[in-house]
């Protein structure tokens, strides 16, 4: 008897919590809706309600598409979350990555790899953030990446021997079909081993920590989750849905470990990499350095921001050039006709004057920028909000610009879904006004005290990785199946159906698959080849 009643009071409990969770959701998601202050800013309707939309999306790795979709049918000002809205104009990227009353939201918290370890890059406190990027901007400067460019054109030597391995001895034939994704891959993470702590991870010549990959692109999926729905991180939705991404997180941090500790133990100046300078710099107004443990932050940090970003563009370059012969054989003009030989290829006047391949960079950057969505901001506390394009925006709100929204805008960038390198360059069919446009409205890195510390690194690696695969080598796009991975197709889903794009998924960075392509090397210069 006793049994039943208290069976009874149970379900009575189950239904009562039901109805009022039931009554909280129907009071939020009407505010939300119907009188929440953003209410009459158009955009997707279920975004309205909830950041499960963002979310979603970001796992599905097609955000930016979303994005830029709402942008062309509902304006240049976007409801893209309950509390987000998205910009699409040069004044508002300007006035939102320059603001002084604005800073980063919770979403960057939220892929804190531990608790209060903050790195430049996820660091909400502007004057902490101010201490560790004095120490950063130092050990990226121009003067370092001179220092370290030998040792990141050892790392791109390998790469070119990977790809000659692959060709034919006969000067007709192409090579086997190579996906583009993976070697471009393995050598961004090498470069970064070698720079953050002087040593490779060498997953160019062997197997053995080519997990890092793996680790890297599902951590990326979770925190672009978590980016969009910080929230969720309290759910720990992690340790139910990414039971793989937890294990190979924890290999990776034991490999981490080891080269950290071999790195510690070795003679401090012995390398021109990012730890040697840190270990010892100073802020110049405070005299402080960096910790163990910041350096380690940062180390990592600049693993997964330096090599999967310099990594998709150079790939999606080798897409561009597959896609585009006239580019193609425009450029290989130019760095035949620039050098005299494969050592000439690095940092260099002669490098500056190839204006064609800093197009084709730019152009690349352009149309897949690896940092496609949208990085939130929000009003500082007692800021009192901000405007924005005439639309003020309370304090609390999330606010951004995507840069794959704003490269494809029409009125910045006309026939914005094909690759024309000559967009950036001045000439008698492009006027000095389309040019300096289209440079306002190019944000791939960025703007502003946050914008990308790395850029140089960037820009030297990717041209000095294309000039000399198109020194050493013809490529083509693979036939059959092979080659058509990569790119859009005519019965894709929404956004992917374009066939002259090359897909990204975007989860923060961006994840993809191909381009495959085939080799030929050219046996004018095959006698320079490093050994
Ligand atoms: C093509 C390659 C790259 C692209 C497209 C890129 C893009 C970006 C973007 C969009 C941001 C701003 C992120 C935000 O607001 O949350 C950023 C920040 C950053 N990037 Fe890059 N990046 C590239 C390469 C690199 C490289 C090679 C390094 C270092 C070796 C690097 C280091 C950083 C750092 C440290 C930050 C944080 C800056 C701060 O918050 O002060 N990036 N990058």
């Amino acid at each position: 008897m006793e049994g039943v009643v208290t069976s009874g009071l149970f379900s009575q409990l189950v239904k009562l919590c039901f109805y009022l969770l039931a009554l909280r959701g129907l009071v939020v998601y009407t505010y939300r809706w119907l009188i929440s202050p953003l209410s009459h800013i158009p955009g997707p309707f279920p975004a309205k309600f909830s950041d499960w939309y963002g979310a979603y999306y970001s796992a599905l790795g097609s955000l930016h598409l979303r994005t830029l979709e709402a942008h062309e049918r509902y304006g240049s000002v976007v409801r893209i979350g309950p509390n987000k809205i998205s910009f699409n104009t040069i004044s508002a990227l300007h006035t939102i990555y320059s603001a002084r009353t604005l800073q980063k939201t919770e979403g960057y918290v939220a892929m804190l790899p531990s608790p209060r370890v903050y790195n430049v890059h996820n660091v909400i406190d502007k004057d902490v953030h101010r201490f560790k990027r004095k120490i950063i901007n130092q050990g990226l400067s121009e003067q370092r990446m001179r220092d370290f460019e030998p040792a990141m054109n050892n790392q791109i030597d390998i790469f070119i021997q990977n790809i000659r391995r692959a060709c034919k001895e006969s000067e007709d034939e192409w090579s086997e079909p190579i996906n583009m994704t993976t070697p471009c891959k393995y050598l961004g993470y090498d470069i970064m081993g070698q720079f953050g702590f002087g040593q490779s991870f060498q997953l160019q010549i062997k197997p053995d920590n080519r997990f890092l990959v793996e680790s890297i692109n599902l951590s990326a999926i979770l925190l672009g989750v978590y980016f969009q729905f910080a929230d969720l991180v309290k759910a720990r939705l992690h340790v139910v849905f990414a039971s793989r991404a937890l294990k190979l997180r924890k290999e990776l941090q034991a490999l981490m470990e080891r080269i950290v500790s071999e790195r510690v133990t070795a003679e401090k100046h012995s390398q021109h990499d990012l730890f040697s300078f840190v270990i010892d710099a100073k802020d110049p107004e405070s005299g402080r350095g960096f910790s163990f443990t910041e350096l380690w932050a940062e180390g990592r940090l600049l693993l997964i921001a330096g090599s999967d970003t310099s990594s998709t563009t150079i790939t999606s370059l080798f897409f561009y050039l597959s896609r585009y012969p006239e580019c193609y054989k425009k450029l290989a003009s130019e760095i035949r006709g620039s050098f005299d030989h494969a050592s000439d290829i690095h940092s260099s006047m002669q490098m500056v004057e190839c204006i064609y391949l800093r197009a084709c960079i730019d152009e690349t950057l352009r149309m897949s920028p690896p940092v496609g969505g949208t990085m939130w901001r929000k009003a500082c506390p007692g800021s009192g909000g901000i405007v924005i394009d005439g639309q003020c925006i309370p304090e609390g709100v999330e606010l951004g610009c995507s840069a794959y929204a704003l490269h494809h805008n029409e009125e910045y960038f006309p026939d914005s879904f094909t690759f024309k390198p000559e967009r950036w360059i001045v000439s008698t069919d492009t006027s000095k006004e389309s040019v300096d446009l289209a440079r306002r409205a190019f944000a791939p890195f960025s703007l502003g005290t946050r914008g990308c510390a790395g850029r140089t690194m960037a820009y030297m690696e990717t041209s000095n990785v294309i000039a000399k695969t198109i020194w050493y080598f013809d490529f083509t796009v693979a036939g059959g199946h092979f080659g058509t991975i990569g790119e859009g197709s005519s019965d894709g889903p929404e956004g992917r159906k374009r066939m002259k794009e090359f897909q990204l998924e975007d989860h923060f960075t961006s994840t993809h698959e191909g381009p495959y392509l085939q080799f030929k090397l050219r046996k004018e210069v095959a006698d320079q080849l490093p050994r």
